[in-house]
């Protein structure tokens, strides 16, 4: 069965998140990747990988990651996050990063360390 990956980028990391989307596209195209609503249909745009779509990150898509990693049906995050501005859905990312944290999945924040997470599977 193919692991599953998460992918989420705040809105002005969108851009760097469908870059190295493109960039690591063949090693993506064996995973199942899940991503919040906005997040999925720029990487669909952008690369043609196969996303399943959650809702969009502000009504839920975070919750939503958040319980799939409780479910254990998460192996791996990829959460581009914007350090710079804040957030009306904040509560849900913190939760989200904490539940990865907490449940001990391997979660990038950013390009280096999406890179590092890749080379785990
Ligand atoms: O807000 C997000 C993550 O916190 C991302 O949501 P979207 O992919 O729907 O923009």
């Amino acid at each position: 069965m193919s692991k599953k990956i998460g992918l989420v980028a705040h809105d002005k990391k969108k851009q760097d998140l469908t870059v190295w989307c493109g960039q690591s596209k063949d090693k993506l195209a064996q995973y199942e990747l899940f991503a919040t609503g906005t997040t999925g249909k720029a990487i669909i745009d952008a690369t043609d990988l196969p996303v399943h779509l959650l809702k969009s990150g502000p009504l839920g898509g975070d919750a939503q990651l958040g319980a799939m990693i409780v479910e254990g049906e998460l192996d791996g995050l990829v959460f581009f996050i914007d350090p710079l501005t804040a957030m009306p859905h904040d509560v849900d990312v913190k939760a989200l990063i904490r539940l990865a944290t907490l449940y001990d999945v391997p979660f990038a924040c950013n390009k280096a360390t999406a890179d590092a997470v890749l080379t785990l599977f």
